[in-house]
């Protein structure tokens, strides 16, 4: 067996998939050979997850029947909105919220579902999470409001009617054609550290449920979806140090402080989702507030250029615009990891099925460095 070490599992390949691919040197990313380019333009987000789940992208009729059921499973039982009510009255987080939740729905399982072995079943119970996780997300948020949840409505689509369910007011097109690209562009992206964490749980052959708290709790942090949270707070503190953006992070990284939003293990150069969420926040700057908007740009035009930041593989990634986005549309911002979630079910909901069609325990191994030998002494005498 070989005995190199590779730290954070960095280029090993341990799975074969058909979902998605990234070229981290030019700056490309497909779903099942489609650019993301191509579907954040022409799909919308429940055509993302029927290519994604079903291998191909739906015709009219495939994706009338898909959305229905999607629209027939958002409602979430009463016992689960009083459990959400007492997570809001007790000052959790958005992002914890929704794992406890997540986990929550399993109690209402339908009887049949229940073997997690049945490939059938743990999609319908994929499909089920996929389309409560905004119920339950925009339930949190009117709770902790002060309000009672917003029934869903069934005559929009899954970003349009999590916005209206949030908000209580039915998003303009703007709103919910930006909303709806931001979950595309978050659906999937390999192998990445929660959808990991989702297949190693899957690789025991844990129910569905148990895969998608892990990921939740894997995206967490601010290593990883987390970052989106807080590339907002740096906005801000930049804002409040009424410092040029230039100097702020210049200290920052004097300090040897990392730039949230920047840097990926694959990508070397400027991801792909960035340059699209980019776009997205410039078109919602001209019509509101330019000054997230303007700082973003500032910082990654100072890193690049000046600092030389790219010439080490250090790009902007997803989330460094897709915050300043998700500000203008009015969203809290302890709300954007559980957005990230939201999407990204459909990825780690897609992992584990593809994983368990050919399933194999995932089960590693670390170099031993402790101490051999030892002398047991007992209790007494230590
Ligand atoms: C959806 C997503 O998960 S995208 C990633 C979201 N996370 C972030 O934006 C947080 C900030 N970024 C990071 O911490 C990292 O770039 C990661 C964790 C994403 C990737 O990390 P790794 O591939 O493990 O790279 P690693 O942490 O080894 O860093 C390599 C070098 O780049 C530097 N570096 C990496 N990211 C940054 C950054 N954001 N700012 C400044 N320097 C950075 C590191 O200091 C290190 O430098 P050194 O070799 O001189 O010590
Ligand atoms: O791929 C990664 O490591 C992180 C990432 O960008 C994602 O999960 O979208």
């Amino acid at each position: 067996m070989a005995d190199d070490l590779k730290k954070g599992l960095e280029g090993v390949l341990v799975a074969e998939s058909q979902l998605s691919s990234i070229d981290g040197d030019a700056g490309r990313l497909i779903y099942r050979g489609y650019s993301i380019e191509d579907l954040a333009e022409g799909a919308s987000y429940e055509e993302v997850l029927y290519l994604l789940w079903h291998g191909q992208l739906p015709d009219a009729g495939e994706l009338e029947s898909f959305t229905d059921a999607m629209v027939a499973e958002r409602a979430v039982d009463d016992a689960i909105l009083e459990a959400v009510r007492s997570l809001a009255e007790a000052d959790e987080t958005p992002m914890a919220a929704l794992r406890t939740a997540t986990s929550m729905l399993s109690a209402m399982e339908s009887e049949s579902d229940v073997d997690a072995e049945d490939a059938e079943a743990s999609l319908r119970k994929g499909r089920r999470i996929t389309a409560k996780i905004p119920t339950v997300l925009a339930a949190f948020e009117r709770f902790r409001q002060g309000e009672e949840p917003v029934a869903p409505d069934p005559d929009l689509g899954h970003a349009a009617n999590f916005l209206y369910m949030f908000t209580g007011e039915e998003p303009d097109d703007v709103a919910a054609e930006t909303f709806d690209q931001a979950l595309i562009l978050h659906a999937d992206h390999g192998l990445n550290a929660s959808t990991f964490t989702a297949m190693v749980i899957g690789s025991t052959m844990a129910d569905v449920y148990s895969s998608l708290t892990g990921g939740i709790g894997a995206l967490s942090g601010p290593l990883h979806g987390g970052a989106n949270q807080d590339v907002m707070e740096v906005l801000f503190e930049i804002e409040e140090s009424h410092l040029d953006p230039r100097d702020w992070v210049e200290q920052a990284t004097d300090e040897g402080r990392r730039i949230p939003g920047f840097g990926h293990r694959v990508y070397n150069v400027k991801d792909p989702r960035a340059k699209i969420l980019q776009r997205r926040s410039e078109e919602l700057a001209e019509t509101g507030d330019d000054t997230w908007y303007e700082i973003t740009t500032t910082i990654e035009d100072y890193l690049t250029e000046e600092k030389g930041l790219v010439e080490k593989g250090i790009a902007p990634n997803v989330d460094f615009y897709s915050g300043s986005v998700y500000y203008q549309l009015g969203i809290p911002i302890d709300t954007y990891t559980p957005i990230f979630a939201m999407s990204r079910a459909g990825g780690w909901i897609a992992h584990v099925l593809e994983y368990q069609r050919d399933n194999r325990l995932i089960r590693p191994r670390a170099r031993y460095t402790g101490p051999e030998d030892q002398t047991f002494v007992p209790l007494e005498e230590r």
